[in-house]
């Protein structure tokens, strides 16, 4: 699409999205995944998080965001789901591993034979503060293991992906990368803006 053509479609972004998290880990693997795919900017915050269900967690998130920066933001809620909790604990994982551990997550399982998990990653797009959001959800199958490799992100030290015999934090980083719920998410949100045709303005300053 020319320029001219998504200016009458009102689509030309005068700056950058702005991909809001707290987390260091989380920015270093939408950096690798997007590449130069996206043009954006990243600011550090730890948005309060709505209680509730995860894609509503995750769209409200982005209209706090989109509110902060006023003007066009990604975010996304992580989750971590166990099936025979049915779906906890879920969004709410960052709390029960801050508060048990690798251990204590594996033994919220240990009464359960079914030790399948899925992790699940919800991208929300608003394009700015008084835009509704949009999700792209990303999942990937696995189960929960005593943990195995180095323990610098989170809870992938116990999730062992569907056809691997390692766990998330044992698998080289591109190789986590080619199949992570992230990474499923984002080439949702990749589809989108090759579909959607903005166009950036580059003669902006970036401040992320
Ligand atoms: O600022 P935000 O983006 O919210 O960052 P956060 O760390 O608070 O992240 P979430 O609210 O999405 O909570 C998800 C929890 O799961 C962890 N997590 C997220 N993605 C992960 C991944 O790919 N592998 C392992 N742990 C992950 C993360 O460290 C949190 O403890
Ligand atoms: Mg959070």
């Amino acid at each position: 699409m020319s320029s001219a053509t998504a200016a009458m479609k009102g689509l030309v972004l005068s700056r950058p999205v702005t991909f809001v998290t707290g987390n260091a880990k989380k920015l270093e693997e939408v950096r690798a995944i997007l590449g130069n795919s996206i043009p954006f900017q990243s600011l550090k915050l730890d948005l309060p998080e709505l209680q509730g269900e995860p894609e509503d967690i995750s769209k409200e998130k982005a209209r706090l965001a989109a509110k902060e920066v006023n003007g066009p933001v990604l975010v996304e809620d992580t989750c971590l789901c166990f099936n025979a909790l049915n779906g906890l604990p879920g969004p709410y994982i960052k709390w029960f591993l801050q508060k048990t551990g690798h251990d204590g997550l594996n033994n919220l399982l240990m009464a359960y034979d079914d030790k399948s998990a899925f992790a699940l990653c919800i991208f929300s797009l608003a394009m700015g503060p008084n835009v509704e959001p949009i999700t792209f959800l990303g999942k990937t199958p696995g189960k929960i293991v005593p943990a195995r490799g180095p323990k610098d992100f989170g809870w992938d030290p116990i999730f062992q992906p569907d056809g691997y015999d390692q766990t998330y934090a044992e698998m080289a980083k591109e190789e986590k990368n080619k199949i992570s719920h992230r990474s499923r998410a984002l080439s949702l949100v990749k589809s989108h803006f090759a579909e959607a045709g903005y166009v950036f303005q580059t003669d902006t300053t970036s401040t992320g």
